[in-house]
């Protein structure tokens, strides 16, 4: 086991020649939830991109699960990660999506019928993802993410387009995600998701 999920130190990163993290550090202890939160523009995604390693750092040092992030099997094995709306696959349904999803992980984390009612997405099964309302859409975006098998969460932005009761139960869902021992990082606007963690903010992380 590790004492720290995720240890980020002097993290810098400059993207277009401009500095958007300056010596940033951080340590998540498994079971934790961090809110990363702060204005536009003030670096959240690019944080939450550099834990998924998929923003190449300047200076300093990122490693979770105790090793640099890779792009392999390991790592997304235990990674679920929500950022951009998804590509969606032409002719598939909303369920068939999740289908898919549970078809390529022997070990989800739920049912596809548990995700579709968890997510409220019974009514719209049978719709094609792009006929989904933007609410909809980011519902089924977090039903995939949460079915895959994954002991920490990176989610950018979870909230968008959901409305006031459903934001309220995805706090409910990331809170018990964290009391299974899952970690959750995620970068956030809503006040009520960001209580539900320790809040930081890129320009001056508290570890
Ligand atoms: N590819 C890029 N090239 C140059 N600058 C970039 C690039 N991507 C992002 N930036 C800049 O880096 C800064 C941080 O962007 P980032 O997306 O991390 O902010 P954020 O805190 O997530 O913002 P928001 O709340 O709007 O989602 C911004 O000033 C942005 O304009």
């Amino acid at each position: 086991m590790y004492d720290s999920i995720i240890g980020v130190s002097a993290l810098t990163v400059e993207l277009g020649g401009n500095p958007v993290l300056r010596h940033l550090s951080l340590s998540v202890a498994p079971g934790e939830i961090v809110a990363v939160v702060g204005p536009n523009g003030s670096g959240k995604s690019t944080l939450l991109r550099c834990l998924a390693g998929l923003q190449p750092v300047t200076a300093g040092e990122v490693r979770v699960f105790g090793r640099a992030p890779a792009n392999d099997a390991a790592f997304w094995g235990r990674v679920a990660l929500l950022g951009d709306e998804p590509a969606w696959y032409p002719g598939l349904t909303a369920r068939e999506h999740l289908e898919l999803m549970g078809a390529v992980h022997t070990r989800a984390r739920m049912t596809v019928d548990t995700a579709m009612e968890l997510f409220a997405l019974e009514e719209r099964a049978d719709a094609p993802p792009l006929n989904l309302s933007t609410g909809q859409r980011q519902r089924l975006s977090l039903a995939a993410t949460l079915l895959r098998p994954s002991t920490l969460l990176l989610l950018d932005e979870p909230e968008r387009g959901l409305d006031k009761g459903f934001r309220a139960e995805l706090a409910d869902l990331l809170t018990e995600y964290a009391d299974e021992g899952g970690t959750v990082v995620m970068a956030t606007h809503d006040q009520g998701l960001a209580a539900i963690g320790r809040q930081i903010a890129p320009s001056g992380v508290t570890a």
